[in-house]
C-alpha cells in the first residue's frame, strides 16, 4: 500500500482514480491545483505523486521543479493528453519517474505504480547495484566500440566522461565500466546533479556537520564518503553550480574533502565517471562549466550513440524488451507485425532506449496474444512517422553521409598530423565546426 497524492482538477477523472486505487490497496491524498499540491506536499510524506500535466493555475512541472529543489525522493508519474507527448519527455526528463497519457488505461497506470514504488524501495535499499541485469550489447560498431572501450579503461582509475542523448543507456555504460574495473565490489553510487538543487548539491556531494546552515540538525555524511572505494556516477554533470564545480575539482586534484562547515579534510579513494547530454564544451564557451574540471573529468570520452544511430541494434533490443515485458505483464508475445517494426525502424526516437522501453511495455500489455498489432502502438508516434518523409529503407542516408564525414574528418587530420586549423582549411569549414565535429564523432 502506498501513500499517493493525486493532482488532478477533473472531478469524474478524480473519482475514478479514487475508486480504482483504493481497491488496489493505495491511500489517496487529492488536491486540485498545484498552490494545494505543494502545500500537502509540504506538510506530509508520501510514497508517490501523481500529476495531471495542466492545472488551473499553471503546469506540473511547477511541482517537479519544487521536487527537485527539495531533493525529494519520492516518485513522480505525469498524466497528459496524447498532444502533450513531446512535454512528457520533457518532464521525464526533469525528474518523473514516467508518464502516462490519457485516456488513462488503469492496469497500465498501475504497472506504472508499481514500477516506481519498486524503483523507489530498491534506491532506498540499495544504492549501489552491482549487477547489470540483462546488458545487451549491440552489433553496431559504435556499440561494440562502448564494450572495447569500457574493457579498456575499466581496470584503469581514469576519470571517464560519458556523452549521450537522454534515454542512450549512459548510466548502464557507466555500471559496466564500474564493473569491469577493481572497484566492483565496492559501491558504485549514482547522483542525478540535475535532480539536485543548487544549495543541496554540496551537502550532498560532501556532507556537512551540525549547525553547518539552518536545518542542518545533525551531521551528515557525503556521497564521495559513501562511495568510497568504488565509484560515484555524477550524471547531468552540466547542471553543478559554479561554486560546486569548484569544490568538486579540488576533491578530485586533493583526493580529499570537506564536509560544510566543517574545517577537517577527509581523504577520499573514488573514480568518477560523469555524464552529460549537453556539450560541456559549449557551456564552458558560455562560462557555465569550468574549463579545467571539464580536463580533470574528461580524462577517457565513450560517446553513447542516440539509438536512431544503431542501425538495426533496434532488433535486439525489441527481442529484450518485448521479453522482459513478458515476463513482467505476464504475457506472450512472440512476434511484432510487419507494420510495427517499420514504426520502430522509421521512428526518430528521442526519448532512445528509455522510450523503446516503455512503448514496448505498453504494446505487450495491451497484446492479449502471440504478436502485436500496429493498433497498439501509441497514436501520436504513428502520426510522427507517417509525418515524416519516406526513408530510403535499406540505406539509411543520414547514417551513410555521417559515416562519410567521420571518415573524412579522421583522413584529413592524419594527414596533417593533428594540426586543427590546416585540417579545418582542407576540408573548407571552419575551426569551431571541426571541433564540433570530432566531438559529435569522438574523434579524440
Ligand atoms: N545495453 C542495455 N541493455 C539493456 N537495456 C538497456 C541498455 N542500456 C540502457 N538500457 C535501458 O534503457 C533505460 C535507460 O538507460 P539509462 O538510464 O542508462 O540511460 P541514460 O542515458 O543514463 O538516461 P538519462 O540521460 O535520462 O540519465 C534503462 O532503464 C535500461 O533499462
Amino acid at each position: 500500500m502506498a501513500k499517493i497524492l493525486l493532482i488532478e482538477d477533473d472531478t469524474t477523472f478524480v473519482e475514478l482514480l479514487r475508486f480504482f486505487l483504493t481497491k488496489h490497496g493505495h491511500e489517496l491524498l487529492i488536491k486540485n491545483d498545484i498552490k494545494s499540491g505543494l502545500s500537502a506536499l509540504n506538510e506530509d510524506t508520501f510514497d508517490l505523486l501523481l500529476l495531471d500535466y495542466r492545472l488551473p493555475d499553471g503546469t506540473s512541472m511547477e511541482i517537479l521543479n519544487y521536487k527537485s529543489e527539495r531533493a525529494l525522493t519520492l516518485p513522480a508519474i505525469m498524466m497528459t493528453t496524447f498532444n502533450d507527448v513531446r512535454i512528457a519527455v520533457k518532464a521525464v526528463r526533469s525528474g518523473a519517474f514516467d508518464y502516462i497519457t490519457k485516456p488513462v488505461n488503469p492496469d497500465e497506470l498501475l504497472m506504472i505504480i508499481n514500477e516506481a514504488l519498486l524503483e523507489k524501495k530498491n534506491i532506498e535499499n540499495l544504492s549501489s547495484l552491482q549487477t547489470l541485469p540483462d546488458f545487451i550489447e549491440g552489433d553496431s560498431e559504435e556499440a561494440q566500440k562502448i564494450q572495447e572501450y569500457s574493457s579498456l579503461v575499466g581496470p584503469t582509475d581514469m576519470s571517464v566522461l560519458i556523452q549521450g542523448e537522454s534515454g542512450t543507456g549512459k548510466e548502464y555504460a557507466a555500471r559496466l565500466i564500474h564493473q569491469k574495473s577493481n572497484r566492483a565490489k565496492n559501491p558504485f553510487i549514482a547522483i542525478d546533479c540535475g535532480a539536485l538543487s543548487k544549495d543541496l548539491a554540496a551537502s550532498e556531494l560532501f556532507g556537512h556537520v551540525k549547525g553547518a546552515f539552518t536545518g542542518a540538525i545533525q551531521d551528515k555524511k557525503g556521497q564521495f564518503e559513501h562511495a568510497s572505494g568504488g565509484t560515484l556516477f555524477l550524471d547531468e554533470i552540466g547542471n553543478l553550480s559554479y561554486e560546486v564545480q569548484v569544490k568538486l575539482l579540488r576533491a578530485l586534484q586533493e583526493r580529499t574533502i570537506q564536509p560544510l562547515g566543517s574545517l577537517k579534510n577527509i581523504p577520499v579513494d573514488v573514480r568518477i565517471i560523469s555524464a552529460t547530454n549537453e556539450d560541456l564544451l559549449n557551456s564552458i564557451e558560455k562560462g557555465d562549466f569550468r574549463e579545467d574540471l571539464y580536463h580533470r573529468i574528461n580524462e577517457f570520452k565513450i560517446q553513447v550513440p542516440a539509438l536512431r544511430d544503431r542501425g538495426n541494434d533496434i532488433d535486439l533490443f525489441i527481442e529484450h524488451f518485448v521479453k522482459q515485458s513478458n515476463t513482467e505483464l505476464n504475457r506472450n508475445v512472440k512476434t511484432v507485425s510487419t507494420e510495427v517494426k517499420e514504426i520502430f525502424h522509421r521512428y526518430e526516437w528521442p526519448g532512445n532506449l528509455r522510450e523503446l522501453k516503455n512503448v514496448i511495455k505498453r504494446m505487450v500489455l495491451l497484446s492479449p496474444g502471440e504478436k502485436a498489432e500496429l493498433a497498439t502502438l501509441p497514436e501520436e508516434m504513428i502520426a510522427a512517422v507517417n509525418d515524416q518523409p519516406q526513408k530510403n529503407t535499406g540505406s539509411d542516408i543520414k547514417a551513410a553521409n555521417e559515416a562519410t564525414e567521420k571518415k573524412l574528418i579522421q583522413q584529413t587530420l592524419v594527414k596533417v598530423k593533428y594540426n586543427k586549423s590546416l585540417a579545418a582549411r582542407l576540408l573548407n569549414i571552419d575551426r569551431k565546426t571541426l571541433y564540433l565535429k570530432m566531438e559529435k564523432y569522438g574523434i579524440e
